[in-house]
């Protein structure tokens, strides 16, 4: 029932939002030009930056699932896809959305391309460069993406990387803004592997006025760089960090429990002692009866049992199937942000609740408990 309250409130307030600021038009993202931007990191973005490719999103996934349009914005242009990685939904979204948008996606493994057998990454760099208009490429070592950037003319996307996994974080936000209306003022729980995600996570969220609680086992803590670049953003944006071991006191009063997987692609030898070392990481209802009144799940996938239990993932709190499918509308918000300069229809997203906003819910938190 307080859940349901929950989604009643929430969708009021989204309504609310949808008219509330409507500074519609090239002048709301005129002060912000990302055309020819790689992406490699969030690190390299501020709030500035990462807002307008939300906002591109939404449009698209309202104007083209929503309206029906047809929005061939990418029409004549070309993405040279490298994955050295299995994937299903990068792959998938980055296909279907750059072909829905009137552009040509190709698809090359290694098996496909001489990179990495016999021509180097640099003449790689160049030949894409003038036979593509952007390279998304997911590689193992991040240090290839460097590279790849360095010398190619066209922009390089991460389509993840052993450090940073940031066309994920952006489906990630994307989602959160869609679900509770505005971003600033939430805590973000993770619990599980100091990963790439995390690394994501930890570049943009205190940017955006997101707090974070991080639990992990021992020796499976965020790279200490990354942690070092995250403590600096939190006291710099006034947001909370806390880098903890028990998943119970990071999901306490948080909005948003996150994990993932606990062994990633190349980690397979490690998987017993894996399994052994998360033992008591697995989110269940028990880990979410700590957590604020309106939490809710993500998740990036694929999923492991081990990781959430059934009654969390398939459950309403569970928002891990749109965050799938707002994969594909943040890639093509962000290729249609550095491949043209359009401009969004859709009023301006409000990533911050009104006062008053927040007096609603207080009191509508504050009946239920009275009930
Ligand atoms: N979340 C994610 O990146 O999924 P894929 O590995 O299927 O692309």
């Amino acid at each position: 029932f307080t859940y349901l309250l929950h989604l009643t409130h929430n969708s009021v307030i989204n309504l609310s939002c949808a008219f509330y600021d409507y500074r519609v038009g090239k002048a709301a993202l005129d002060s912000v030009n990302l055309e020819g931007r790689s992406f490699l990191t969030l690190k390299d973005f501020n709030a500035e930056e990462i807002k307008p490719i939300l906002w591109v999103s939404a449009d698209l996934k309202h104007r083209i699932k929503h309206r029906g349009e047809y929005v061939p914005l990418l029409q004549g242009k070309s993405i040279a896809m490298i994955f050295e990685k299995r994937s299903t939904r990068t792959r998938m979204a980055t296909e279907t959305g750059f072909s829905l948008l009137g552009g040509h996606p190709c698809f090359l493994t290694p098996q496909d391309i001489h990179l990495g057998v016999n021509e180097s990454t640099t003449d790689t760099a160049r030949v894409l460069s003038g036979l593509a208009d952007v390279v998304l490429a997911r590689v193992y070592s991040h240090s290839s993406l460097e590279h790849l950037d360095i010398d190619a003319s066209i922009p390089v996307i991460n389509g993840l990387s052993d450090l940073y996994h940031p066309i994920q974080v952006l489906a990630d936000l994307s989602t959160l803004q869609e679900h509770y209306g505005s971003l600033k003022g939430l805590t973000l729980a993770w619990i599980g592997d100091g990963n790439n995600v995390l690394h994501s996570f930890m570049m943009s969220l205190a940017k955006l006025g997101v707090n974070l609680k991080v639990a992990t086992p021992k020796g499976y803590e965020p790279d200490a760089n990354v942690t070092q670049e995250a403590q600096l953003l939190s006291k710099q944006f006034g947001t909370k960090l806390q880098f903890l071991m028990d998943p119970m006191e990071a999901a306490r009063h948080s909005s948003v429990l996150v994990t993932d997987t606990w062994v990633s692609m190349g980690q397979e030898e490690e998987k017993k002692k894996r399994l052994k070392d998360f033992h008591g990481y697995q989110i269940t209802m028990q880990t979410g009866s700590v957590a604020a009144p309106d939490w809710t799940f993500l998740h990036c996938l694929p999923r492991k049992a081990e990781e959430v239990d059934d009654e969390v993932f398939y459950s309403p709190r569970s928002l891990v199937f749109t965050e799938a499918e707002n994969h594909k509308w943040t890639i093509m918000g962000l290729m249609v942000c550095i491949l043209t300069d359009y401009t969004p229809q859709i009023p301006k997203l409000k990533f911050k609740k009104n006062m008053w906003e927040k007096d609603i819910k207080n009191r509508i938190l504050s009946s239920v408990c009275h009930l």
